[in-house]
């Protein structure tokens, strides 16, 4: 694995060293994850558009007051797990704005008519109405979480994810991005990092990049990844999101990352992070996603045949036997996945029984790729 000096010198590599390093994370891609691509197939659940945060690249945030914030019902809930049913879906995302209702009283009142005093709590029993009423895993992804939230979502998820974002507090200054933005310090999402991985959740996180940080930011934001999967073993993706700027956001004028510095960023991950953890990008924010799998990923993520990618509804997802074959033109095969990684199903105390019986039984019936303990995915990877 590569040193973060040696990451931090990757930033100002020319075109031949880029190409180098390109290759050898294809090299790292092939000796870990073969030659199998994956994807999960997912409904996406928005929970609420109401957070306490106002990142300057989200258009998904809704003030209490605008057309669009809104809860979701138990009933939409379901709808929305029924129509990934009836397509083939295996995971139903929750992703949601940050506990909206500590900032807003219309929040809170909206909430308590729900029956609710916190939107976590309220996750949770949506969680555990997809569990009880449809066959899909939940995955949720909600932002910073304490160690109390993390106990009240694990036994009703099949994993958790928050993106760290980046680690540089500059970003929290006025002007920046996540200026007033609480749950954004690097401090509270570093701190969450870890607490998932106290708690045995196998977990998702990643870099939004292009929002104002560092080459050498980057690079410790990776390093920070790594070492708290070297202390937990519970990364079990990482996902590198390339900022787009859009109308209607404080971003809208910011300059979009490129394809080569999009690139690069994947390279240096893959040569950083362990190889056990799963290298995602997102294919719907590049027409040329099909160059990422030069650099060394193994994953494009949750696709949905039914639900568009709400945080960036712009950006359609692309079909699936355009990835497949974008993924054979390479020699790769395209292969679902479920949202919680094969090793976690048989590591001890990371998923809740009942949810790991029903991923296996899973895993099964459709032939994914079967399990392999994870003591066995770090002794390979050490
Ligand atoms: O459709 C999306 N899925 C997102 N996902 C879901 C992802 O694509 C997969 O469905 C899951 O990670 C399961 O592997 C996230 C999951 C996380 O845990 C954290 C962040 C994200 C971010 C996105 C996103 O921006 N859009
Ligand atoms: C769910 C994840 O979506 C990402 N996200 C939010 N806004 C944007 C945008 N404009 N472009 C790309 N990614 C974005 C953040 O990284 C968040 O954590
Ligand atoms: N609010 C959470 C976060 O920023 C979930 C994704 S953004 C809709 O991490
Ligand atoms: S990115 Fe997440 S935390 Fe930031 S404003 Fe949007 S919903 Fe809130």
């Amino acid at each position: 694995m590569v040193s973060v000096r040696e990451a931090v010198a990757f930033g100002e590599a020319g075109e031949s060293l880029r190409r180098e390093l390109a290759r050898q994370a294809s090299a790292i891609r092939s000796a870990h994850w073969g030659d199998t691509v994956t994807y999960s197939r997912k409904v996406f659940a928005p929970l609420t558009t109401m957070c306490r945060d106002t990142c300057g690249y989200c258009t998904f945030v809704k003030h209490p007051d605008d057309t669009g914030a809104y809860i979701m019902t138990p009933d939409q809930v379901l709808a929305t797990a029924r129509k990934g049913e009836e397509t083939g879906c295996k995971e139903l995302l929750f992703s949601l704005g940050e506990k909206p209702e500590q900032r807003y009283e219309k929040a809170a009142e909206a909430l308590a008519k729900l029956g609710y005093t916190s939107m976590i709590d309220y996750l949770a029993a949506m969680c555990a109405l997809v569990l009880e009423e449809t066959s899909l895993l939940p995955h949720v992804n909600a932002g910073t979480l304490t160690d109390h939230e993390i106990e009240t979502l694990k036994p009703v998820s099949a994993s958790m994810g928050m993106m760290l974002e980046t680690v540089s507090n500059r970003l929290m200054q006025p002007g920046m991005p996540h200026h007033q933005c609480p749950d954004k310090t690097p401090k509270a999402r570093l701190r969450t990092l870890k607490t998932a991985g106290r708690n045995k959740v196998p977990f998702t996180t990643g870099l939004l990049i292009g929002i104002g940080e560092t080459w050498a930011e980057r690079v410790e934001a990776l390093a920070a990844i790594n070492e708290a999967h070297q202390r937990y073993g519970h990364i079990q993706e990482v996902i590198i999101q390339n900022f787009r700027a859009k109308p209607g956001i404080a971003m809208a004028d910011h300059p979009e990352p490129t394809l080569d510095d999009m690139l690069l960023t994947l390279a240096t991950a893959r040569l950083m992070l362990d190889p056990s953890i799963s290298l995602q990008a997102p294919p719907n924010l590049s027409a040329r996603h099909a160059v990422y799998l030069d650099a060394g990923i193994n994953d494009w993520g949750g696709i949905s045949p039914v639900t568009r990618d709400f945080i960036n509804p712009e950006r359609p997802w692309p079909q699936l036997d355009g990835l497949a074959k974008a993924c054979a033109d390479k020699g790769l095969t395209l292969q679902e996945r479920l949202t919680v990684y094969p090793a976690y199903l048989q590591a001890d105390g990371f998923v809740a029984s009942p949810i790991a019986a029903r991923a296996q039984a899973m895993t099964r019936q459709d032939g994914l790729a079967a399990s392999q303990a994870l003591e066995q995915v770090l002794e390979g990877a050490a």
